[in-house]
């Protein structure tokens, strides 16, 4: 198992960030490797983020030494999406079976975290956010037609998008995360415009069902200094608090974010408009 650290950057030196140094700090490019579970854990709010890929035997989650536990989930809690094939998280002993697009949540204290794939010719690909986390909530096994539904944007502005919330207080308790998938309409390819910035919560977004010759432009940055970057299927964006983050694909495509912070309430979102903008 692979963990990668990324520590926090102050705004106002990312204004003098070159692409690769911005794509050095914000982007995760490996998410998914076959047989292996890949994790980055960023130093805002103490996000990890990750993927378990397995293959013909399955993957155990341990406690790599950032984690400073014995077990990876000792004070933490846990959200897992598939993207891939079906497969299964064996938590303790319990098996859930999640087809593409289900989310396991996993509370703090399960000890004996396991992934397997139905097959390994088309594995399971599970997307894991974890948080830190000082109570128990049960684990969950949470399908797509159980996610909270929203359908905002409109084809005119060419955003037109579901909003499945998983990991949403209404649907699963958690202490601080909350996950959940964005999938956008053919034909719509802008995300989270108008964006926004919420300072008292970090957000993650895994870009997939793209397209190995297409492209998301994900746009970071204050909202008066904003930065770019290209960004292929199956990689990752860490999003500070003072950063917007949003995207305009070359073509529709679906992600996943994930949020840790002061508070899990979905809305409590600073706008800007898009005159604003810089
Ligand atoms: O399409 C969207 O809009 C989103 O998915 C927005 C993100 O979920 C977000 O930024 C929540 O704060
Ligand atoms: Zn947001």
């Amino acid at each position: 198992m692979q963990i990668d650290v990324r520590h926090a950057s102050h705004p106002e030196a990312v204004r003098d960030f070159d692409t690769e140094t911005l794509r050095r700090h914000f982007l995760v490019e490996t998410i998914f490797e076959g047989g292996e579970i890949r994790l980055t854990y960023s130093h805002y709010d103490r996000m990890v983020i990750g993927g378990a890929t397995p293959l013909g035997t399955g993957l155990t989650l341990t406690a790599p030494t950032a984690i400073g536990q014995e077990t990876f989930l000792a004070e933490r809690e846990l959200g897992a999406l598939n993207t891939g094939g079906a497969g299964r998280i064996i938590v303790d002993g319990m098996s859930y079976d999640l087809a593409k697009y289900d989310c396991l949540y996993v509370g703090k204290g399960a000890r004996d975290i396991r992934f397997e794939s139905n097959d390994a010719a088309d594995p399971a690909k599970f997307y894991l956010v974890s948080t830190p986390a000082h109570a128990t909530h049960p684990t969950v096994l949470l399908t797509r037609d159980k996610a909270r539904h929203m359908s905002p944007g409109d084809p005119a502005t060419s955003n037109k998008r579901s909003i499945f919330q998983y990991i949403h207080p209404e649907i699963c308790q958690s202490c601080q995360l909350t996950m959940g998938l964005t999938m956008l309409e053919t034909g719509s390819v802008w995300n989270t415009m108008p964006a926004h910035k919420h300072d008292r919560r970090m957000e993650a977004y895994l870009y997939f069902d793209l397209e190995a010759d297409q492209r998301v432009f994900h746009f970071m940055g204050e909202p008066q200094q904003t930065r770019h970057m290209v960004v292929a299927s199956e990689q990752a964006v860490i999003s500070p608090p003072w950063s917007i983050h949003s995207g305009a694909g070359t073509r529709n495509y679906s992600f996943i974010w994930a949020m840790a912070g002061d508070n899990k309430s979905f809305t409590d979102m600073d706008h800007i408009a898009v005159a604003d903008l810089r």
